[in-house]
């Protein structure tokens, strides 16, 4: 059948863009991962200085997700708690998927490596971002994917699990049609973003335990990342 986007779903894709490409990391923190030396110390501090930044620019973006600031206010912070390691897997793969003229994505690629992290996260944590690359995706639909990241319903610790719910399925009828429009010829597309958001999920599991290793090999973290990854 023919598929519509309509009047109100074109102003949720501009609100939402709008949001995505506003909030961006500050140039000072991120030309750091350019400047720096590299050792392992090094990396793992340049890395939790990004991850800080990253959190505060998801914290501004998700302010701006049409309906968001209308639930309830501990939904809010459920969600984010939620879903920002989802959220910066997706920031971060979709950086490393634009081959940048400044080295920038090796350059990252290589901090990332070489942080201290144990080497079982590295193949799941790759080859997620080779998946990211392959997709190809739009600024809209990377933009939505986190929306939709962010809007995930089951999260530990929210309330109103239908409110949430109502608001992911609202993103999730954009992206499908976007999905239709901006890839006709792969009506797997949308299937396959889908795909991606289990995938997160799994590294979302990896993550706690990546922590772990960081923290018996006393590693620090900054107020921020211990607040909203629960990490004492
Ligand atoms: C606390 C640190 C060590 C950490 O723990 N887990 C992860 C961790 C790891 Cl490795 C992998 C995946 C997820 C996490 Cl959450 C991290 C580092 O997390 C990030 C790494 C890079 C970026 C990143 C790098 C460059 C960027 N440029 C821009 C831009 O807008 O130009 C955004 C941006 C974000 C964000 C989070």
């Amino acid at each position: 059948e023919k598929v519509e986007i309509t009047k109100e779903q074109r102003a949720l894709i501009k609100a939402i863009l709008d949001a995505y490409n506003r909030h961006q990391i500050p140039q000072d923190v991120t030309k750091k991962l350019l400047q720096e030396q590299y050792s392992a110390e090094e990396n793992f501090l340049l890395l939790t200085e990004v991850a800080t930044s990253q959190v505060q620019v998801l914290v501004e973006f998700t302010k701006n997700i049409p309906g968001f600031l209308s639930l309830d206010r501990e939904d809010q912070i459920a969600l984010l708690k939620g879903s920002a390691v989802e959220a910066m897997f997706l920031r971060s793969a979709q950086v490393l998927s634009k081959k940048m003229p400044s080295g920038y994505t090796e350059v990252l690629e290589e901090r990332i490596r070489k942080s201290g992290m144990s080497e079982e996260f590295m193949t799941p944590m790759f080859n997620f971002y080779k998946s990211i690359e392959e997709l190809h995706m739009t600024q809209e639909e990377q933009a939505l994917l986190t929306t939709i990241t962010i809007l995930t319903p089951d999260r530990p610790y929210v309330k109103s699990h239908e409110a949430v719910e109502r608001l992911q399925e609202t993103m999730l009828d954009v992206l499908r049609k976007l999905c239709v429009l901006q890839h006709p010829q792969e009506p797997q597309y949308f299937a396959r973003l889908l795909g991606r958001l289990t995938e997160l999920r799994t590294l979302h599991h990896y993550h706690v335990e990546m922590l772990t290793s960081w923290k018996t090999n006393d590693h620090k973290f900054t107020p921020l990342l211990c607040e909203i990854w629960d990490v004492q």
